[in-house]
């Protein structure tokens, strides 16, 4: 048997699709979408990523504003940067690339932004709402797990679902969106004492470690959904996730690959939030 591949390109193009229509009908009431995007230093990857956010985004008629900042910003800068965004009333969602230079203080900065332009989904405002069952913004990642996991097409509840990796922006929205679609989720990281054994008898898998096809195809149970979360580039070049996908492949019912899974869609729930911001400053409630 061979799994189904949930392409998270084709979805994602899909979803463009209904952003699309939907910033048209903002155009219409005379609310342009619009997207601030900071982006502190030269990080190679950050400049990467930034530039296919806003290509995305003309592409659907959403406005990017780019916001280059030396690698030498301040927080204090960066704080200043933020609230003249969170004033300004043609800007609907406000993006801090990450990682920012040491100097920056992260915390400080995120719980700046504007909760109600936090397309990210990072201020702790709507890290607990998703926690609470009542979210605004949910992290643009975790949220595209969520759509291809539907597009699999197994029904979660009740299903045994493990999530490896804990940090703030995929492991725990990802438990949290998992929970409330009645999963029995387990919570795994680089302390857990026996990973094959908690792979084994998961029904869903998202891997989010960060480290190259750490998760070994045999370990995955037959028949289950297999989502890669991670992006590791070798020293060869290739892109590769934290799955070892030709073995999973090989008894997964449905695994997404990488590139062209979780990545797009990523970006494409960025701009579905975009659009969910603007819609609200169309009809404001
Ligand atoms: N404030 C903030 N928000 C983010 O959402 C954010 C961030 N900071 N910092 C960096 C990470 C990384 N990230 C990616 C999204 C999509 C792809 C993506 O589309 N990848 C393609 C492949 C790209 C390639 O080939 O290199 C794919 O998986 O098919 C990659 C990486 C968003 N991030």
């Amino acid at each position: 048997m061979s799994a189904r591949r949930l392409d998270g390109k084709a979805r994602a193009a899909r979803l463009l699709g209904e952003v699309e229509r939907r910033v048209g009908a903002c155009k219409e009431r005379d609310v342009r979408p619009c997207l601030a995007v900071v982006l502190v230093g030269d990080d190679p990857a950050s400049q990467v990523y930034v530039r296919s956010k806003e290509r995305r985004a003309a592409e659907v008629g959403i406005e990017a504003r780019d916001h280059r900042l030396p690698a030498t910003t301040t927080t204090d800068e960066l704080l200043a940067l933020v609230a003249a965004l969170n004033a300004d009333r043609a800007v609907d969602g406000i993006l801090v690339q990450l990682p920012l230079p040491p100097q920056c203080d992260t915390q400080r900065i995120l719980l700046a932004v504007d909760p109600a332009k936090d397309v990210d989904g990072f201020h702790p405002d709507n890290l607990g709402r998703l926690m609470l069952g009542q979210p605004r913004f949910v992290a643009c990642t975790p949220q595209g797990c969520m759509v291809l996991l539907e597009d699999a097409g197994v029904p979660l509840a009740g299903l045994r679902a493990l999530v490896i990796g804990r940090s703030t922006i995929v492991g725990k929205p990802m438990v949290q969106l998992l929970v409330h679609a009645d999963a029995t989720v387990t919570a795994a990281h680089s302390r857990t004492r026996d990973l094959a054994a908690e792979v084994a008898r998961a029904d869903v898998v998202v891997a989010a470690i960060g480290r190259p096809e750490f998760v070994r195809g045999e370990w995955i149970k037959p028949g289950a959904v297999v989502i890669d979360v991670g992006m590791n580039r070798l020293a060869d070049g290739r892109l590769v996730g934290d799955v070892e996908f030709a073995a999973a492949e090989a008894r997964a019912a449905a695994i997404t690959p990488v590139p062209g899974g979780v990545g797009p869609m990523t970006i494409a729930c960025l701009l579905h939030n975009v659009v969910l911001s603007a819609e609200r400053r169309a009809s404001p409630t």
